[in-house]
């Protein structure tokens, strides 16, 4: 099946990233979100990331005209039934997601194909609570998703080739490259990367360094663009803290423990850039440590 219709459900980081890269390529785009201020400072965000490319002689004004007049910003979950693929990317917690899955099925057209952005989630789990899951996939882009070239996809157990053919497709046509997992926990990147930003995390909470320590021995030491806790903060401590419980729990390995000062954080509700506080404080001119 040809994709030529979206929804994109939540509008947060990465929603609005994923409806910003199709309606771009030309796809009509529905975005949803829950909370209506998230859907409005979504859809701003789309403006001003088409905004920054712009500046960078990426896309034309003329581009992003063309962009905006591609997406539709919709006020209830039953409006984005009727389209050929669904991307799912609200919360990272398995109740919320099987219950829009849940909620949308009677909207949907025959062959629409199911997808969700999870970062870590079981695919075969999300999938057994539709209608249909030979028509369901993990299609996992990268923060920031105008920028990251990545899309990792995963098969549930009884993902079809139908599906799968199509969904690859519409990645490549987007302009990125996808790479292919399979249904384990958190996949390959989150598999490998949470890990290593739980270890930061543990460094900080043992006090072999402080957030300034550690974030400028991995930009200049390993050349990471951003340190660890950095980029903790530009994920989500919440998403990260989500990650590593399902690294946790689905492989039953105390080496994905969460480190108990990630957890004090997200309890603490500093969450990062989205919440203007985590392992730096945002709300002044520059980032400052909180540690
Ligand atoms: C958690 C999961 O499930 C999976 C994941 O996503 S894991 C996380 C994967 N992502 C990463 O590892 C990101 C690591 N960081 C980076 O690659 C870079 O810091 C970065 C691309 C985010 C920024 O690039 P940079 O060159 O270092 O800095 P910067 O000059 O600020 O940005 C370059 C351009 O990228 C774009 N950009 C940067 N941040 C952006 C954002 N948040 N949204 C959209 N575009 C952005 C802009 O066009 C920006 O240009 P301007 O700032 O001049 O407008
Ligand atoms: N952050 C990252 O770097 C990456 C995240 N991901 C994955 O993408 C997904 C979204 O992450 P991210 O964008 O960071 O999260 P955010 O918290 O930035 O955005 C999630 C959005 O979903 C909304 N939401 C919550 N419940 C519902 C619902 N029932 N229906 C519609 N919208 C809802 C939230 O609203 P409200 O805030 O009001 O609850 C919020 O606006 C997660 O699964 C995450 O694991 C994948 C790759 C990278």
């Amino acid at each position: 099946m040809e994709i030529k219709t979206v929804s994109v459900i939540g509008a947060g980081q990465m929603g609005n990233g994923i409806a910003h890269v199709f309606a771009l390529a030309g796809y009509q785009v529905r975005l949803y979100d829950i909370s209506r201020e998230a859907l409005d400072a979504g859809m701003a965000a789309i403006g001003k990331n088409l905004d920054r490319a712009i500046a960078r002689s990426l896309v034309t004004e003329e581009d992003k005209a063309r962009t905006l007049g591609n997406l539709s910003p919709v006020s209830t979950l039953q409006e984005c039934g009727d389209v050929d693929l669904v991307i799912e990317a609200a919360t990272e917690r398995e109740a919320i997601k099987q219950a829009i899955f849940e909620d949308l099925l009677p909207h949907l057209r025959k062959n629409t194909i199911l997808t969700s952005n999870t970062s870590s989630i079981s695919i075969t789990r999300l999938a057994s609570r539709t209608d249909r899951p030979e028509q369901f996939m993990g299609l996992h882009f990268m923060n920031p998703v105008p920028v990251m070239q990545l899309v990792e996809l995963i098969r549930g157990i009884a993902t079809d080739e139908d599906t799968f053919r199509a969904v690859e497709d519409v990645v490549a046509k987007i302009g990125k490259t996808s790479s292919t997992a399979e249904d384990f926990p958190a996949f390959i990147v989150n598999r490998i990367l949470m890990p290593m930003i739980n270890e930061a995390i543990y460094t900080l909470y043992e006090g072999v360094g402080n957030v300034k320590s550690i974030d400028t021995s991995m930009k200049l030491g390993a050349n990471h663009p951003m340190g660890p806790l950095e980029l903790a903060d530009f994920i989500g401590l919440d998403t990260c803290l989500a990650i590593m419980n399902v690294l946790h729990d689905g492989l039953a390995d105390t080496k994905y423990r969460p480190c108990p000062l990630l957890t004090k954080y997200v309890e603490a509700g500093w969450l990062g850039r989205k919440s203007q506080r985590g392992f730096y404080d945002y709300r002044g001119d520059e980032p400052v440590p909180t540690r």
